[in-house]
């Protein structure tokens, strides 16, 4: 390991964007089928691996709704999220803000009540056994009406204690933020925070409507942006977090090159960006390895890996107190080094 690569997994750090669902890994995947007996259309783990080559963002999501049909008990939920904090821990991760999408499991017919509690289950434990904080972000599925966000919205209620923000992914193009204007407003006011996706496929336009329409606190990838100065300066000037994905980018061809990845450009132009993994089993790599691709393809130093990690605790829903302590033991650790 060289002396970055250690730098990086010790580095204290927040994951603010992870799909539970994208954590899935195919291991897991072919212990959920044979435990639950459902049929999974590949042979072997290379199979599943020779499949995760996408050429946009629907190829992929195609790929991981039908890699989420082997979930179907509270256990497997719990097990699911298990697996991701075990990993992400390992990775120097001390908070995670995790996204599930309960339509993909309801419309099987899977209670809401089992996909919840199974990943309370797991947050349980990973604060039990690794310290580590987490927090539920429920994302509405955009390529689903405005209807069925609200009956989700509705399901959710025993459990509003739990949730700590509403998000909106899937398929980008098309379905555009004001889509779901109402329902965020409805989330809003039960207390909950908002995030979106914007400008991982969609234009510039939809990071607008997700500022002026959704009234988001964060910004889902945002790598489009960059394409609209005014934004730029918008986002910038409101602070405004936004939570990149590098090796999604990639996996994704959001870019077609890491070395032509604007990470480092959007923290020049002020903007508050940070390092996650989105959906590690499917993009070939979990937070630490976003970080170390990041740097090796920019040319990134401690100082700006730190600027990073600082930023996903900024970034995060955590009490101002949490972040004071997870700041100073980032500059400290930095100190050390
Ligand atoms: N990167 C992504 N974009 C949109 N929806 C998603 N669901 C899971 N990962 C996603
Ligand atoms: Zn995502």
């Amino acid at each position: 390991m060289t002396d970055l690569d250690a730098f990086i997994t010790g580095l204290p750090k927040a994951e603010l964007h992870l799909h539970i669902e994208g954590s899935l890994e195919p291991d897991l995947m072919f212990a959920l089928a044979r435990r639950n007996g459902v049929a999974i259309p590949y042979a072997s783990v290379d199979e599943v691996r020779a499949a995760y080559d996408f050429g946009n963002l629907q190829d992929f999501l195609d790929i991981y709704y039908a890699g989420a049909d082997v979930l179907r008990t509270r256990a497997d939920f719990r097990d699911l999220a298990a697996a991701y904090f075990d990993r992400a821990a390992a990775d120097g991760v001390v908070h995670a803000e995790i996204m599930f999408d309960p339509q993909t499991h309801t419309a099987r017919g899977i209670p809401f009540a089992d996909v919840i509690e199974g990943l309370l289950d797991a947050m349980a434990d990973a604060q039990a056994r690794h310290g580590m904080t987490s927090a539920l972000i429920m994302s509405f599925l955009r390529h689903l009406s405005e209807e069925e966000a609200f009956a989700t919205l509705a399901q959710a209620q025993p459990w509003l204690d739990h949730i700590i923000a509403v998000g909106l992914d899937s398929s980008e193009l098309g379905h555009p933020p004001e889509k779901f204007a109402r329902v965020f407003a409805a989330a809003a006011e039960k207390g909950l925070k908002l995030v979106a996706h914007a400008g991982e496929e969609g234009p510039p336009d939809y990071v607008w409507q997700a500022l002026d329409l959704l009234h988001v606190d964060r910004i889902d990838h945002g790598n489009r942006a960059l394409e609209d100065g005014a934004l730029i300066d918008r986002l910038a000037a409101e602070g405004m977090t936004l939570t990149v994905c590098p090796l999604s980018n990639l996996k994704l061809c959001v870019v077609g090159d890491l070395a032509d990845h604007p990470i480092d450009g959007m923290l020049e132009l002020g903007l508050k960006a940070t390092v996650n993994s989105d959906d590690p089993a499917y993009f070939g790599g979990y937070v630490a390895d976003n970080y170390r691709a990041i740097a090796a393809a920019r040319g990134l130093n401690k100082d700006d890996l730190a600027a990073l990690a600082r930023n996903s605790f900024t970034g995060s829903f955590l009490p101002a107190d949490a972040v004071a302590g997870h700041l100073a033991r980032i500059d400290a650790y930095r100190a050390a080094q």
